[in-house]
């Protein structure tokens, strides 16, 4: 069973604690931790004895990027991002600190990590849906009448974990649904189909930086900006958009984790509410787009993506500084991890 002990770093934003890594620790003491302290920097946040970690305050931040830190979110999740950043290993898992240890029906732990791993070292299959889900995980295979052209599939750029217990609704639904708990644990690992959008949740997520890490974006959220809780959403919205134009896959399903905390409904809302409406018409947007076939790199095609949000995303001014930033988080991204810088303008 791969390890990757040594090619995968586990980013955590946190505005709490970290004592959730005491029920992970058979699971993440190999790793290293890349931690985000967000909000208060002065404040002290203690990562438990044993784990091999770095931790980034907002001092650090602005400390690092210089003039371009203001692409990275203050008061939001989206400052996990810049764990992605900075981040020397190929592949990346995220956590919310309020996510711990699921079981499985039969009441085992389960290591989702290990399964993350396992979904992005087998392929994915974006072209054709296998009725039989995840065919490269034992005791499954395609099933009669999959093209035997298409069984290689393709490599997996991302895998989308779930929750059990809070699931990740937004504000109106938790509202009306206040005591809804998930409970149902679906022992299944799919592709998300090629030209298909999926809403992506950053709490249990794991991805190949080699592959998407440049489009892995979270946004401008939070501190003095019009909307929050959508960070990892423009994240899915643009990495599976890339991932449909360079052939690489997405994987949604196993494994599960334990999501413990409700946050506040009617602090969502007010953080999402812009969201739910822009959403009707920014979907559509991203359905539409066709990128450049000159785009062969996740970085090609985000800044592709980041003129064309400055060109047609016009609902409002926000998504022209959401298009800056794109560059700006785009130029970060070559400065932490070599390759030549996007010019002012957007262009490669
Ligand atoms: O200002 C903040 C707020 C939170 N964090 C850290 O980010 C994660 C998620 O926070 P939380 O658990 O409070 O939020 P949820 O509503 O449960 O999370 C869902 O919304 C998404 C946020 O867009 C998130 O990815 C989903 O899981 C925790 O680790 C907080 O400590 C922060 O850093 N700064
Ligand atoms: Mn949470």
């Amino acid at each position: 069973m791969a390890s990757l002990a040594d090619q995968l770093d586990i980013v955590i934003p946190t505005i709490r604690n970290l004592d959730f890594l005491e029920q992970w620790r058979p699971f993440f003491q190999p790793y290293h931790l890349i931690v985000i302290q967000d909000g208060d920097p002065t404040r002290a946040v203690r990562v438990p004895e044993g784990f091999d970690y770095e931790l980034y305050n907002r001092n650090d931040i602005e400390r690092l990027l210089g003039d371009k830190a203001w692409c990275i979110s203050f008061k939001d999740s989206a400052c996990r991002c810049f764990g992605f950043l900075v981040s020397k290993k190929r592949y990346i898992f995220t956590i919310d600190d309020d996510c711990f240890v699921a079981k499985n029906p039969k009441g085992e732990d389960i290591n989702a990590l290990q399964q993350h791993i396992q979904n992005l070292l087998t392929p994915s299959t974006p072209y054709f849906f296998n009725t039989l889900y995840d065919p490269y995980r034992d005791g499954a295979d395609f099933v009669r009448g999959y093209p035997f052209s298409l069984r290689e599939g393709v490599p997996t750029a991302i895998s989308h974990g779930l929750w059990l217990n809070i699931p990740d609704y937004d504000a109106p639904t938790q509202m009306v649904k206040p005591l809804e708990r998930n409970t149902r644990y679906v022992d299944a690992v799919m592709t998300v189909p090629k030209n298909v959008l999926y809403p992506m949740c950053g709490m249990n997520l794991a991805f190949d930086r080699s592959l998407i890490g440049p489009a892995m974006y979270f946004g401008l959220q939070g501190e003095g900006q019009p909307i929050g809780r959508y960070d990892d959403m423009w994240a899915g919205w643009c990495t599976k958009v890339v991932c449909d134009h360079l052939g690489l896959g997405v994987k949604t399903g196993l494994p599960y984790i334990f999501h413990s905390k409700a946050s506040n409904p009617f602090t969502n809302l007010r953080k999402e509410y812009k969201g739910i409406f822009w959403q009707e018409e920014i979907i559509p947007f991203f359905q539409s787009l066709e990128l450049s076939k000159e785009c062969t790199t996740a970085a090609d095609c985000y800044l592709e993506i980041s003129e064309k949000v400055r060109a047609g995303l016009t609902l409002d001014p926000y998504f022209v500084k959401l298009a800056d930033a794109m560059v700006v988080w785009v130029q970060c991204w070559q400065q932490f991890n070599g390759g030549p810088g996007p010019k002012p303008d957007g262009r490669s």
